[in-house]
């Protein structure tokens, strides 16, 4: 049994008690009462002394009990046990039943029904009422046995047939009532149970939440966030808790004497009341951002939730605040990195996007036009790669406030790639200012900076948009003067260039034919035409140039010169320049089996296939697929791949000319021609280019700088060709001059591969000019 059913049992058994004895005062008196006029009725027939001494001893015997009671009343608890006020309590009820009952032994008459009737009714209407009050079934025996068993026990010896039944129906009666009256005991020791179960479970609940109320107040308490306890219509402060004094400075006395727009910066009544309008309402909590006012008149940020307890009269605000500074603070850094460039401090391409809306809505609202320049550093990545990230980055932070310092405060100037600058123009009156401003940047990006001890040179070039003229949205203006920029840097970088409409269809036309060159290769649209090269005094072919054609099915032919460009830049030259490698080795050695011609073949080489590091094995590759010898194979390379910084070219170079394979310096003199790198690579062949030659006969100058590349050659032992020979002039003139090897329309144009064949198998000394 654990201490809770107990205590259960224990109080049961106080209250049984309890009962008991509180009942016993009256059940006492009204004893008397009944017994009284029992003993009236039969004064007259038996003796008056025996009657008056009986009489006396039940008055005794009652005041016992009442002496009893308040006895136990006045003391209970304090000095017996339960058991023994129990005890004594029976022993009472025994004592009194005994009395009461001793009357049918002492006074029983058998001459007459009615008495024998009033001898059965005054103890069984005693009875009925002990039923209820005498809770202890015990007692209730020893009563209803002393009471009831003088008048069984006379009418069982009385003879008398009706006596002797009437005994029994008695007998069976006082059975009905013991059986009943043990019935009402348990009954009554159930309801206490359950009752005093509830009392308890209440009890428990009660305990658990008043302890939940501690643990939470305690929280609440030593919390660092900020409570405070507000009557709903003065603001008065009633209550806070450590968080709050401890930010904010103040005793909980001087709390006290506080209202809330002491603590809340900007909040009066009136606007205070307006805020909680809503918990009136019914919603649970209004949040509050503000600013909270310190006792030394600090401030610092906050959020405030704010609910209503009417409950309360008058009702109360309690407010939980917490301190959010340092969440600003989260806040501003991931804005500052969301919008802004960590290198440069520049915004950034997401702040560009989320601001342009607006910067599109103001200038239609003013009828403003809103410029957008896109530029790039020309040669960053040469830069980077060559004098390391570090003078990269710096350079690039430099770059940021050169911009700057050209700017006006409303233009908007963001880094938005990797070398790529943005900058925004608005409220433009006219788009000549756009113009200004690119002048400005352009001319500015001519002075070299000083980079970690280094001077670098580096130019912009920068593509202008104009908003709405040129489109409406910031992708399209983007793109647009990202085109624009390219055509700056196609005229030759280190300028500005306004998109145009123009530059749009051709862009169009352009990303058209790549697309359709993506599957030239597959749909066999590619063709090689080989211009011979002749050697003058041996009127000899001794080799070719392989040429590239396109003829697509859907778009017709399509000129080199256009088609290139593009292939080189989406990357398809790759796949395009094995496959002229391959073709072109091929044939060359079907001109030998065919006609037992070892020519050797050229094939025009882009920078971008140096860039990949595959052309080598695509080199191999060719060879080993045709079986040409190495010997024979001719790469003519341009010029612009030998001014690049990078040493990646040159170790190529090497490569190749180790395995015999021979290089030609293409388009001679166009570019920065110098001596100096015509030593450093590793050429066999330099060609003179067709711009020189063609000037030859009508300009001086073409003459005199054709003489120097024919010394030139001369002096390094390079083989000379010259290309785009027309006439007989310029053949005359270059073949005084010592040049060997020539190539042009006036020989021969560029054939398809059966016409060049057709060539080779007449077997002419010299070729004459033919059309393709
Ligand atoms: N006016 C004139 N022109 C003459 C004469 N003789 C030859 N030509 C033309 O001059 C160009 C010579 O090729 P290129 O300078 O390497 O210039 C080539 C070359 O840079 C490029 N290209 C052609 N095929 C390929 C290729 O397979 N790979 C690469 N990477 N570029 C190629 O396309 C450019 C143009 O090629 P084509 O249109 O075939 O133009 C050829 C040729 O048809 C002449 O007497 N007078």
């Amino acid at each position: 049994m654990n201490s809770q059913t107990a205590e259960i049992d224990a109080n049961i058994e106080q209250e049984r008690i309890d009962n008991l004895y509180r009942r016993s005062k009256t059940a006492s008196i009204t004893l008397l009462l009944i017994s009284t006029v029992y003993v009236l009725l039969i004064a007259k027939s038996f003796p008056l002394a025996h009657l008056i001494t009986w009489y006396l001893v039940l008055v005794i015997v009652l005041a016992g009990r009442l002496v009893a009671a308040h006895w136990y009343e006045s003391a209970r608890n304090r000095r017996h046990s339960l058991t023994f006020w129990l005890y004594l309590f029976r022993f009472g009820v025994f004592v009194a039943g005994a009395t009461v009952g001793s009357l049918n032994l002492f006074f029983f008459s058998q001459e007459s029904l009615s008495f024998l009737l009033l001898a059965i009714i005054f103890p069984f209407g005693i009875i009925v009422g002990a039923v209820t009050i005498l809770l202890d079934f015990l007692a209730f025996f020893l009563y209803v046995s002393t009471l009831m068993g003088p008048v069984i026990f006379q009418t069982s010896i009385a003879g008398d047939q009706l006596f002797g039944g009437i005994g029994a129906l008695t007998f069976i009666l006082v059975l009905f009532f013991l059986k009943f009256s043990k019935e009402y005991n348990n009954n009554f020791v159930t309801t206490s149970r359950l009752r005093f179960e509830n009392k308890a479970l209440l009890k428990n609940l009660e305990e658990e939440r008043n302890q939940l109320n501690n643990r939470l107040g305690r929280i609440m308490n030593d919390s660092s966030i900020e409570i405070f306890v507000f009557n709903a219509r003065t603001l008065r402060c009633l209550q806070v808790n450590r968080g709050a004094i401890e930010n904010l400075g103040y005793t909980k006395e001087e709390f006290a004497a506080l209202h809330l727009p002491d603590i809340f910066v900007n909040l009066d009544l009136h606007s205070f009341s307006r805020l909680i309008q809503p918990l009136y309402g019914g919603r649970e909590v209004v949040i509050h951002k503000g600013e909270n006012r310190r006792k030394d008149k600090s401030s610092y940020p906050v959020e405030a939730r704010l609910q209503l307890s009417k409950q309360d009269d008058p009702p109360i605000v309690v407010a939980t605040v917490q301190n959010i500074s340092e969440r600003i603070e989260w806040e501003k850094k991931l804005i500052f990195q969301a919008n802004f460039d960590q290198l440069t401090g520049l915004r950034n391409r997401h702040y560009i996007q989320a601001y342009m809306h607006s910067v599109f809505t103001r200038a239609r609202r003013q009828q403003r036009k809103v410029a957008l320049l896109f530029m790039d550093l020309d040669n960053f990545k040469n830069i980077n790669d060559t004098l390391g990230h570090d003078v990269g980055d710096e350079l690039l932070r430099q770059t940021a406030r050169r911009i700057l310092t050209l700017l006006r405060e409303s233009d908007i100037a963001a880094r938005t790639g990797g070398d790529e600058f943005t900058v925004l123009l608005e409220n433009l009156h006219e788009v000549s200012n756009a113009e200004l401003v690119a002048g400005k940047l352009v001319k500015e990006f001519r002075h070299p900076f000083k980079v970690n001890g280094h001077e670098v040179y580096t130019t912009i070039s920068l593509g202008i948009s104009i908003y709405p003229d040129d489109g409406s949205t910031l992708d399209q203006l983007m793109k647009y003067a990202d085109m624009a920029m390219y055509q700056a840097k196609n005229n030759g970088r280190n300028n500005y260039c306004f998109f145009s409409h123009e530059m749009r269809r051709s862009s169009e036309e352009q990303m058209m034919i790549s697309t359709h060159l993506r599957h030239a290769i597959a749909r066999e649209e590619l063709s090689l035409y080989y211009q011979p090269k002749i050697d003058i005094d041996r009127s000899k072919i001794i080799g070719a140039e392989a040429l590239l054609r396109w003829h697509s099915k859907d778009l017709g032919s399509i000129s080199p010169e256009i088609f290139i460009p593009l292939a080189e830049q989406s990357g398809l030259i790759n796949d395009l320049g094995n496959w002229v490698l391959q073709t072109a080795c091929q044939e060359a050695m079907e001109w030998e089996k065919r006609y037992g011609e070892k020519l050797h073949v050229s094939v025009n080489i882009s920078p971008q296939q140096f860039r990949t590091g595959i052309l080598f094995e695509a080199v191999e590759n060719a060879l080993s697929l045709s079986g040409l010898p190495p010997e024979r194979l001719e790469l003519e390379i341009t010029e612009s791949l030998l001014l690049q910084d990078s040493d990646e070219p040159l170790a190529l170079l090497r490569a190749l000319h180790e395995n015999r394979i021979r290089l030609a310096l293409d388009d001679f003199g166009t570019g920065y021609s110098s001596l100096s790198y015509l030593r450093r690579f590793p050429l066999q062949v330099l060609k003179i280019d067709r711009s020189f030659i063609s000037g030859l006969t009508v300009d001086q100058s073409s003459c005199a700088l054709v003489d120097a590349i024919i010394a030139m050659a001369h002096s390094l032992e390079l083989e000379l060709v010259a290309e785009g020979v027309e006439n007989e002039n310029e053949l005359t003139f270059l073949r005084q001059r010592g040049v060997e090897i020539i190539q042009g329309y006036f020989f021969s144009p560029p054939l398809p591969v059966e016409k060049f064949r057709t060539l080779l198998s007449e077997k002419e000394e010299t070729p004459q000019v033919q059309s393709p």
